[in-house]
């Protein structure tokens, strides 16, 4: 497995982005962030300068005994220390709580922007892209324990005084030796580089392998999760699942084993360069003091400020958690670039009532991104305003992906899909959204109130009771409802307390109130892929026959394998490899005698033994 890519000045750059981010969330704060970073350093390297001055006044000050002016100037030495003592404690401990909540807050900024930018692109083809999933799951983890952004602003409050105090300390022993204080000036920015490098190349590893990780974390989801465990109880794959998740794990911790150590050759770098310059110094130091080059009270000073470059914690977990909290940074911005990219310019006003005339697919073709073969093929369908549409198929024939393509969830590969004459292409996606209502064969059990579930149809008109009624009551699902412990504030979760779950025909017929709720709420257009796949025959007869009534001068356009429910609409296209091959009305169809009227004698025959289910 290869190791992980090594990009120059990463970690540099990526604290960078931290730093850059922060003025976005508050410019204020990020003035006193800065002002105290400087506090916290000049503090108490004023005190350690202090504590040296008293150190080489107090044997004069001993010699002219009390009340002398050698004296008083140790007492106010003495004041000046304790002081720098006391308000360099108290600025360390604002500092932090304002570096604290910048860090909360720059997540917070994060994930916005990350919602933000997942939700632009109009359709979602890039959900389905393996690298913006790999990103998305780096993002995923912005509130994961060690990678936290927030950690990264709270290792820079630390990191950045300290740096402040040794450059300070730096200074103060070039009065000693320019070079000297030149050499110390330079060594602390290449002992912490160094070490921050090191941190980066540790810590990407644990970035740059998102898409192996991702199948990880799908084996241990489907072993936690209440959705498939049903199956793999059934089937009794737990144990496969876990010795596949161990393997794979496994495979994880021998890799990052490999490169998850920090390097000898770092070490040897930093722990050399340290020893050198100290030994250096105190030689050279204690040298002067012992050929009195360098008086007694500016030794101590010298000394002190040594010892202050030690502060500097370059090695700890500050430090790491710098590297390991910025690194995530730019790839959330990346994604947010990645993503600008799938926006699309408005160029075209959707007519107020449209589609008052028709909906056309005009020589329509698709393939699904990185597919080679195209699932619809120079399709041409006018659908009538105002009329219902049946489409069938046999599995594959591409009918879900053709209303997708109407819904705008792709975007044609070819030719274009017109709502009165104007190319949806060119319009804003929001206002065709309005005019849509979509449920599809997979339509999402929220575990949410049934309000919510029933209202995010039109969340706009949530507090609509009597449109949530409205919509519940040809579905038959009012008495339902009003059965449950809260009515429609039940969280439709058992895995909540009060919450309770439905059957699997009780969630479709929510999922068409959804639907029915959203034509109230103006939609123009509703399409049904596969409404009542969970429903008995003779409930879905019922049921779309109601939404016939309901639903009339809307435009319809259903999918469905039931027959009883494609025979009523007014009419029925046969797709069959993403091209239309049959176009007519059930009685047409019948009289042709094609694919139709095979399938339709086919269905009625099976269930022939039930007449009341007959189609
Ligand atoms: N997200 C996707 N990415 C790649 N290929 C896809 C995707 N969704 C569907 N396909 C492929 O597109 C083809 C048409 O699928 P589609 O869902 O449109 O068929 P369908 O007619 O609705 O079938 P069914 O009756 O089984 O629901 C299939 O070959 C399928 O494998």
């Amino acid at each position: 497995m290869a190791p992980p890519e090594t990009r120059r000045f990463e970690s540099g750059r990526a604290v960078l982005a931290v730093v850059r981010l922060l003025p976005r969330i508050s410019r204020p704060r990020t003035a006193l962030f800065a002002a105290t970073t400087v506090l916290t350093a000049a503090l108490p390297l004023a005190m350690t300068i202090a504590t040296g001055l008293l150190i080489g006044a107090v044997p004069a000050a001993a010699a002219a005994g009390p009340g002398s002016t050698e004296a008083r100037d140790a007492y106010l030495l003495l004041g000046a220390g304790v002081a720098a003592l006391l308000l360099g404690r108290l600025v360390t401990h604002f500092h932090q709580a304002v570096a604290f909540n910048l860090g909360r807050d720059l997540e917070l900024l994060l994930q916005d922007r990350l919602l933000a930018a997942v939700a632009r692109p109009v359709g979602i083809t890039h959900l389905e892209d393996d690298d913006v999933l790999a990103l998305l799951r780096i993002a995923r983890q912005l509130g994961a324990d060690f990678i936290r952004p927030e950690r990264a602003v709270r290792g820079l409050a630390a990191i950045a005084p300290e740096f402040l105090m040794a450059a300070g300390a730096s200074a103060v022993l070039a009065f000693f030796n320019v070079w000297i204080g030149l050499a110390w000036l330079v060594a602390w920015p290449a002992v912490f580089i160094a070490m921050q490098a090191d941190y980066t190349r540790v810590g990407r590893t644990a970035y740059m392998r998102s898409t192996e990780m991702r199948e990880t974390e799908y084996l241990r989801d489907l072993a936690i999760t209440a959705a498939p465990a049903k199956e793999i109880r059934v089937w009794g794959l737990m144990g496969w699942l876990m010795d596949r998740y161990d393997r794979q794990w496994n495979d994880r911790m021998a890799y990052s084993d490999r490169h998850q150590r920090l390097s000898p050759r770092t070490a040897v770098f930093v722990i050399g360069v340290l020893l050198v310059l100290t030994v250096a110094t105190a030689v050279a130091l204690v040298n002067a003091g012992l050929t009195g080059a360098v008086a007694f009270g500016a030794l101590a000073v010298y000394l002190v400020a040594l010892t202050t470059m030690f502060e500097f914690s370059a090695f700890d977990d500050t430090a790491a958690f710098l590297s390991l909290g910025s690194l995530p940074v730019p790839k959330v911005l990346a994604l947010e670039g990645e993503l600008t990219e799938g926006e699309r310019p408005v160029t075209a006003e959707l007519p107020p009532a449209a589609p008052a005339r028709s909906l056309r697919f005009e020589a329509v073709d698709f393939a699904y991104p990185g597919a080679d073969r195209a699932v619809i093929a120079g399709l041409d369908l006018e659908i009538e305003a105002g009329t219902s549409l049946a489409i069938v198929g046999h599995n594959g024939a591409g009918k879900t992906s053709l209303v997708k393509l109407l819904a705008g969830l792709y975007e044609p590969t070819g030719g274009r899909i017109t709502a009165d004459g104007t190319d949806l292409a060119g319009v804003d996606p929001a206002a065709w959204r309005t005019r849509l209502s979509a449920l599809f064969q997979d339509f999402t059990r929220y575990q949410l109130t049934v309000r919510d579930n029933i209202t995010f149809g039109a969340p706009h008109l949530a507090g609509d009771t009597d449109l949530i009624w409205k919509a519940c009551e040809p579905m038959g699902i009012r008495a339902l409802i009003e059965s449950l412990p809260d009515g429609l504030d039940t969280v439709l979760s058992s895995e909540y307390g009060g919450g309770t779950d439905l059957s699997g025909g009780q969630w479709q017929r929510i999922a068409l109130a959804r639907a029915l709720f959203a034509v109230q709420a103006g939609a123009k257009v509703l399409i049904l892929d596969e409404p009542a796949a969970a429903l008995d025959v003779r409930a879905e007869a019922e049921l779309y026959e109601q939404f016939l009534d309901i639903t009339a001068g809307l435009t319809t356009i259903v999918i469905s394998h039931r027959f009883s429910t494609v025979r009523r609409a007014d009419r029925i296209v046969v797709l069959d490899g993403g091209r239309v091959v049959e176009d007519g009305d059930h009685d047409d169809l019948m009289a042709l005698g094609g694919r139709y009227a095979e399938a339709f004698t086919l269905q009625a025959n099976r269930l022939a033994r039930s007449p009341q289910e007959q189609p």
